[in-house]
């Protein structure tokens, strides 16, 4: 049995009090002795930020709790090009050491929002790596409309998929856990989907309903409707997945010969 949570809460602008509010989860994530945290996208700050050294006191805080916790989280990472940052997902060992890291390929610049504005977009696809609940292939958010990083991440050996996200109130009333349980059904892997929620200024407030669905398409566990940081929990059942995967075998029955190695 290996379990694995998502975290939820509601990021402002203050580095520290998010990084208060990570904390708070990483303490529950141990105490229900998960082998990971998934933490949202944007986790150190939504809006202008005031403050930082949110990576740094995340890793040292880990380190010093020396439990065998696994933390991914959402975060702007500097970029020297006028000014703006790449929305980022790093993969944080227990000692507090960051060993991957993925950037946002599409970045959201739709119904009245431009994240381009303020955001370089990545241009890789990370390959899938290895953890104590099975091959995690990192993707963010608006990624998640594209389901063509997904079959490529399960392509390149992917078990589990994340979607960190902070899904907009409104896309995420009408496609938020249709996407997710999409995403999950056509790979058939987990899907790790941790969201911010809540209001986090006068202009912005999220979707939250952080959820994680197995390889079937089920919602396996989801955190309730609430501003307060919680997590929600499950387990991760490689052996589940791969009878799944026998007994239905979408990666035989491709029509390469027709569309192409995705
Ligand atoms: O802005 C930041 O600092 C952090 N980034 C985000 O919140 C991003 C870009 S605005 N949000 C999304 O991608 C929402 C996607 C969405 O809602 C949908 O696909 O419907």
């Amino acid at each position: 049995m290996a379990l694995a949570a998502v975290g939820q809460f509601c990021a402002t602008a203050s580095v520290e009090a998010n990084l208060s509010c990570v904390k708070v989860l990483i303490d529950k994530a141990i105490r229900a002795n998960t082998a990971v945290l998934f933490l949202p996208e944007a986790s150190d700050y939504i809006g202008t930020p005031q403050g930082s050294g949110f990576v740094e006191g995340l890793c040292s805080y880990l380190s010093e709790k020396a439990s065998s916790l696994f933390v991914s989280v959402g975060v702007h990472e500097i970029h020297n090009d006028n000014n703006k940052s790449k929305n980022s997902l790093l993969w944080i060992t227990p000692d507090g050491h960051v060993a991957n890291r993925y950037t946002k390929l599409h970045l959201f610049d739709a119904v009245g929002l431009k994240e381009s504005d303020r955001t370089i977009a990545g241009s890789e696809v990370v390959k899938p790596f290895d953890s104590p609940i099975g091959v995690i292939g990192p993707a963010i958010c608006y990624d998640m409309r594209f389901p063509e990083l997904a079959l490529r991440l399960r392509r390149l050996g992917a078990e589990i998929i994340t979607f960190p996200s902070a899904f907009t109130l409104r896309t995420g009333a009408d496609h938020w856990e249709t996407l997710i349980r999409a995403r999950a059904i056509d790979t058939q892997c987990y899907i790790m989907a941790a969201a911010l929620t809540g209001r986090h200024n006068e202009k912005r407030e999220s979707w939250g309903h952080s959820m994680i669905v197995d390889p079937w398409g089920t919602v396996i566990a989801q955190c309730p409707n609430t501003s307060d940081p919680c997590i929600a929990i499950a387990d991760i059942n490689l052996e589940y997945l791969h009878q799944i995967r026998y007994r239905m075998p979408l990666w035989d029955q491709r029509r390469t010969d027709i569309f192409g190695e995705i």
